[in-house]
């Protein structure tokens, strides 16, 4: 669905923020973009999305390139940036005039996912907080039925009840014919969400990795404080050290994505040579 090859960005020639950067995303998927700030991630949507332009390599949607933003690409993507535009329009006026841009767009499912995520459908879009702003957008994203989703930080502004119906809306929204991509530096509005995290470091993807293989080849968990040999990462907590270690036990746990992260987006490369090392046991060894 998504095919980026070598791509190289920066929004000045001097400083690039993209170095030989490829990355494929497929149909059936929920993506987890994870980077610090400024690491670069709305940027990388940007350039998925047709809004930003590689300097050098090819960013494809379905097999075109993604800066032509031809209409055949544009009508099966929706992209939901960070900073919302509001019109003074109600749920439906705002159906009237945005949503014939989207053949399959869903009027039923739209105010289904409104009536879920708790938005009223009377008001117009600035007498709503920014919370329900950014609810409304989901919800109009989701009934959109696009292949291509992009969400950029949709959990910014949401309450936490919001941020659980968001995840439980969203999973039930994924089908086989759908990928969607989702940024966040709040690592933990995706849990039990995404099945593929990516994290973007250093101007490239520093991993990409399905969540049930990396449960499979690492454990994460606490240790005391002499208890880190092993380890190949550890970072203080209140309860003693989080680790990430090597799963060699072949039990199967749960990815704690934020120490996850954490352990990635530093200066600490164990983990991923690590990963880089050892395939997953269902994968054939290359
Ligand atoms: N329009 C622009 N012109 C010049 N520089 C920009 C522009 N947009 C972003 N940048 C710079 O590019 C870098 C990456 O920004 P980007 O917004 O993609 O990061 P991000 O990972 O999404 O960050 P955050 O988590 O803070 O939203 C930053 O250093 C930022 O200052």
């Amino acid at each position: 669905m998504v095919r980026i090859r070598n791509l190289h960005f920066g929004y000045s020639r001097r400083v690039p923020l993209f170095e030989n950067l490829s990355l494929t995303l497929e149909r059936g998927h929920i993506y987890g973009l994870l980077g610090k700030n400024g690491a670069g991630k709305s940027t990388l949507l940007k350039n998925i999305v047709g809004l930003a332009f590689p300097q050098a390599g090819t960013c494809e949607v379905n097999g075109h390139p993604a800066a032509a933003r031809l209409p055949v690409v544009l009508e099966d993507l929706f992209f939901l940036p960070e900073e919302l535009h509001a019109p003074a329009l109600t749920a439906d006026q705002f159906v009237a005039h945005t949503a014939g841009f989207y053949p399959k767009f869903s009027e039923v499912q739209f105010h289904r996912y409104l009536a879920e995520l708790e938005v009223p459908r009377q008001t117009k879009l600035p007498k709503l907080s920014f919370g329900q702003q950014k609810k409304f957008m989901i919800a109009f994203a989701l009934a959109a039925n696009t292949g291509l989703l992009v969400l950029d930080e949709p959990t910014n502004g949401l309450d936490i009840p919001s941020k659980v119906q968001f995840r439980k809306t969203l999973a039930g929204a994924l089908s086989e014919d759908r990928c969607m991509i989702i940024s966040t530096h709040q690592v933990r509005d995706l849990d039990s969400l995404i099945d593929t995290v990516l994290v973007v470091h250093n101007r490239e993807i520093v991993l990409n990795a399905d969540l049930d293989q990396l449960a499979e080849r690492l454990t994460f968990g606490t240790a005391g404080p002499a208890d880190t040999a092993g380890a190949l990462y550890a970072e203080p907590s209140v309860r003693g050290r989080q680790v990430v270690r090597p799963n060699l036990g072949g039990s199967y746990g749960k990815v704690d994505l934020e120490l996850l992260f954490n352990a990635v987006a530093g200066d600490n490369p164990a983990v991923v040579n690590y990963l880089n090392a050892t395939p997953a046991r269902h994968e054939p060894a290359v």
